[in-house]
């Protein structure tokens, strides 16, 4: 049994195609990237698969409970960190995972045992009495993760775990979300950050406009355009053209280049030369 199962799930919004028929299946404790721009559709897959809005068609199963069909049980199996955040802004870190842990029926001490523990987890232990309205934005996030993290669920599902996070709280939370996944927990998690699916995931799916494009490893998709790269600037325009090897790269003629790098290929690279937005080639 995988994971995460979805067939051909569709999504209309008056005239617009929010999901036009999405299948996956993702393995058990595998960390999958689900990438695309603003408007792919990625919020929707999320809250569909989490029950909090309905499909047009198709089926999702977590853990094998159909989400609609078994809401009760699919519910049990996962953890939800949405985009926005929405802790209880008053109450102290730990108020907030006792009311968490509340919904799930868990005993006050069980749920104490496991706050201890978790803020530990997530290097929140000395904050534990800090109303929520003082902590960073990287602190509640964490928290977050915390609290989607209480009762256990083998699924963990992150909206843009590291939106609007700087740079050096991003990678923390990276570290945090690798460290999840190597205690067994599947890890579902959407971005725009590419380089958070590239330094992430086992796989990742390319959405745009509701549909996948795109589904491989970060690896397979570096490789198949190459694995060096050089950025030029020809005629005002920058373009980069890509090389099986640093050797043909070397070997390409920059005499007459005014700028150029030489660089490893990435998977904005590989995103790029899918969707067309960029020019490149393969020597
Ligand atoms: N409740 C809604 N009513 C109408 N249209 C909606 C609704 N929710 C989403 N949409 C539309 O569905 C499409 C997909 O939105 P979705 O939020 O899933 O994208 P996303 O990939 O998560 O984008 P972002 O990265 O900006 O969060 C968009 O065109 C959006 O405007």
């Amino acid at each position: 049994m995988d994971a995460i199962e979805i067939e051909d799930l569709k999504k209309v919004y008056k005239d617009v195609t929010a999901l036009g028929g999405v299948n996956l299946r993702i393995k058990q404790g595998e960390l999958f990237a689900y990438l695309g721009p603003n408007g792919a559709g990625k919020t929707t897959t999320i809250r569909i698969l989490t029950g909090l809005t309905r499909p047009g068609s198709g089926r999702c199963r977590i853990n094998g409970f159909d989400i609609q069909k078994n809401v009760r049980d699919a519910k049990r199996q996962y953890g939800l960190v949405p985009q926005a955040v929405n802790l209880d802004q008053e109450l102290t870190v730990a108020e907030n995972l006792m009311i968490h842990g509340r919904l799930f029926q868990m005993s006050a001490s069980a749920i104490r045992k496991e706050t201890d523990r978790l803020l530990g987890y997530v290097d929140l232990k000395d904050r534990k009495k800090t109303p929520v309205k003082n902590l960073s934005g990287g602190m509640k996030r964490r928290l977050m993760i915390a609290r989607a993290l209480l009762h256990a669920p083998g699924v963990l599902f992150l909206d843009e775990p590291t939106a609007g996070l700087d740079p050096g709280i991003r990678r923390r939370i990276w570290a945090l979300i690798k460290k999840i996944q190597s205690q067994g927990t599947t890890v579902f998690l959407t971005t725009h950050y590419i380089e958070e699916a590239e330094f992430l995931a086992d796989r990742v799916a390319f959405l745009d406009k509701g549909q996948i494009v795109a589904l491989n490893t970060p690896e397979n998709f570096m490789k198949a355009i190459g694995s060096w790269a050089i950025d030029r600037l020809k005629e005002d325009v920058m373009e980069t053209v890509y090389f099986k090897d640093r050797q043909s790269a070397e070997a390409f003629n920059t005499r007459n280049l005014a700028l150029y790098t030489l660089r490893r290929v990435n998977l904005e690279d590989a995103f790029l030369s899918l969707t067309g937005k960029k020019v490149g080639g393969t020597s």
